[in-house]
């Protein structure tokens, strides 16, 4: 039976999948994770996309007990600043897109738009975050959307069967160092054997299959099937097994960032529940509340800011508090490995791709590497069938994700320095421009948007579309030739929903602290 599991890294990555292939097969396999007491995490990491809770629910653990240890605070939306031009700002929420006679409700607001803000005309979240409410009741009882927590018909589903099904009305932010930690507990209490030392060597067979690893202090270890969670380094997969690795960089340019993590007093500053992605002149600044502190730094491509001034930047925009804290400098590798999995090798995390965390991808594309190694869990006949299936998954999520992002590029209307200014005429990815030009004419749907799942829904490109601002955008004719009163009274009803909710929902800190 092929069922030794090696994972290589300890951050993130590496203790996600020992959890998950733990939680999954129990003690039918057999895990070591070994992890450098020398080199360490990213260190940063810190919003996720609302899928994760089908992570968390497949370990069995409860929001009560993981997100207190990882000061984990709820995320509604990304909230972005200054991209159409300085002083605006839009959300991208997660709540699902209503729908009038066919035609999305974003289709009706361009038709007819009762203000300027698309996002708050259509959607409830946007005036929830303003006011810095909780998605849940003191008493748990989540927001009032259409959407049944703990439904049998969703439980097993992997995220892809998922999209489409249901959104769930938020996400999470947490210290991604504490979760590493909670769930190495969560890992080795269940029988995974962790190893702290370095490993110094892949040993490849004859064929190019790696045969085990050797540690410094431990001697050897062998495996079945090894897992490279060595992030950046990428040791088993690209240097090892010398697979090549795909540049985005012809078509995301930023390359570097630099990270502050800034103590709060949450109480007194209250928490806005979504993570702020706010335009500089050569990038953008994340801003991820978390109970204690305030996540923060500045994402930018070297060609067009040196790292010295990015981080005075940085700080200016933080102000006082950032005065003591040490700055994290980290260079990131833009792109994805041309096969993820090779042989008997699996990269997941850093070391398989990785995009800027514009859109917090980073942790859905582990938990989604995890699931699809799951189901094309190999046996000794090695199927190369269950490794292309694999390959094309991530390839085709990646992919997705960079042309979402390239999008956030091309469609923002900032164009105020040379950075901005080279988002217009830099190459984007083939199919990207040919769907821009359909979606001025007809909003994005499921039939125009990048053909693989990838993660996010149709939804999500016209809040992007919608917000930036640099893309004209018409609405459809026949709107011309329709009743306007069902859509008059859909946007009659957010606005109620909205007034019933901020009287009723408790503020965000107030939420967390009743919870610590
Ligand atoms: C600036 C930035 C911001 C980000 N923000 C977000 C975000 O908001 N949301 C999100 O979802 N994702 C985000 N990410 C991505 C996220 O940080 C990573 O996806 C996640 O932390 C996984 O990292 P990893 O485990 O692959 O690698 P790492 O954290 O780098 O871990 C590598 C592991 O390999 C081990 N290792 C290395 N060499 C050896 C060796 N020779 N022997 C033994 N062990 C070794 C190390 O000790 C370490 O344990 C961000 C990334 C960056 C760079
Ligand atoms: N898989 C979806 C992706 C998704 C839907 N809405 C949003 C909003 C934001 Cl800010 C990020 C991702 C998504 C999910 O996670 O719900």
């Amino acid at each position: 039976m092929l069922n030794r599991l090696v994972i290589v890294g300890g951050g993130t990555a590496g203790w996600m999948t020992a959890s998950y292939f733990k939680a999954a097969f129990g003690d039918r396999i057999d895990i070591t994770l070994v992890e450098s007491g020398n080199v360490g995490t990213v260190g940063v990491g810190e919003a996720t996309f609302s899928d994760i809770r089908h992570f968390f629910e497949f370990l069995g653990l409860k929001e009560k007990d993981w997100m207190p240890a990882c000061n984990a605070t709820y995320k509604l939306a990304v909230r972005f600043e200054n991209w159409r031009e300085k002083g605006h700002s839009f959300y991208h929420p997660f709540e699902q897109m209503r729908s009038v006679n066919g035609f999305p409700l974003t289709d009706w607001w361009l038709h007819k738009g009762p203000t300027d803000q698309f996002d708050r005309d259509c959607f409830v979240m946007p005036s929830v975050i303003d006011a810095g409410l909780s998605p849940r009741h003191l008493d748990g009882t989540l927001i009032d959307q259409p959407f049944v927590e703990g439904a049998d018909e969703m439980q097993g589903l992997t995220m892809s069967e998922h999209q489409g099904k249901t959104q769930f009305p938020y996400a999470y932010q947490f210290e991604a160092a504490l979760l590493a930690k909670y769930l190495t507990t969560y890992a080795v209490e269940r029988g995974v054997t962790h190893i702290t030392d370095d490993v110094e060597k892949v040993n490849l067979d004859e064929r190019g299959w790696i045969s085990g690893v050797t540690t410094a202090q431990h001697g050897d270890i062998e495996g079945d099937l090894f897992v490279d969670c060595t992030g950046f380094r990428a040791l088993l997969l690209n240097k090892a097994l010398e697979v090549p690795f795909i540049s985005y960089s012809d078509t995301l340019p930023n390359d570097s960032a630099v990270a502050l993590q800034v103590p709060q007093d949450m109480k007194a500053r209250g928490i806005l529940p979504c993570t702020t992605a706010t335009a500089q002149d050569a990038g953008w600044i994340w801003t991820i509340p978390l109970m204690g502190r305030i996540g923060t730094g500045y994402v930018y491509a070297k060609d067009y800011l040196s790292p010295e001034e990015a981080e005075r930047t940085l700080r200016e925009f933080v102000g006082p508090a950032a005065a003591d804290v040490e700055a994290n400098h980290i260079r990131m590798r833009i792109g994805r490995s041309e096969n993820s999995w090779v042989n008997n090798c699996v990269a997941i995390g850093l070391s398989s791709g990785f995009v800027e965390p514009l859109e917090s991808t980073g942790i859905f594309f582990i938990h989604h590497a995890i699931e699809q190694l799951a189901k094309n869990f190999p046996d000794e006949s090695w199927s190369p069938v269950h490794r292309q299936l694999y390959n094309d998954s991530i390839a085709h999520v990646m992919d997705g994700v960079r042309e979402f992002l390239v999008l956030h590029y091309v469609a923002a209307k900032r164009n105020d320095t040379q950075y901005w200014r080279d988002a217009k005429t830099r190459r984007i990815p083939d199919g990207l421009a040919e769907r821009i030009e359909m979606w001025k004419t007809q909003l994005p749907d499921t039939e125009t948007v990048f053909p693989y799942y990838h993660g996010l829904p149709p939804y999500s490109y016209m809040c992007i579309l919608l917000g930036m601002g640099g893309i004209e955008l018409k609405p459809s004719p026949a709107l011309a030739l329709s009743d306007p009163g069902p859509a008059e009274r859909e946007f009659a009803a957010i606005r109620d929903k909205t007034r019933r909710l901020a009287e009723t929902l408790p503020r965000a800190y107030d939420y967390f602290a009743a919870q610590h």
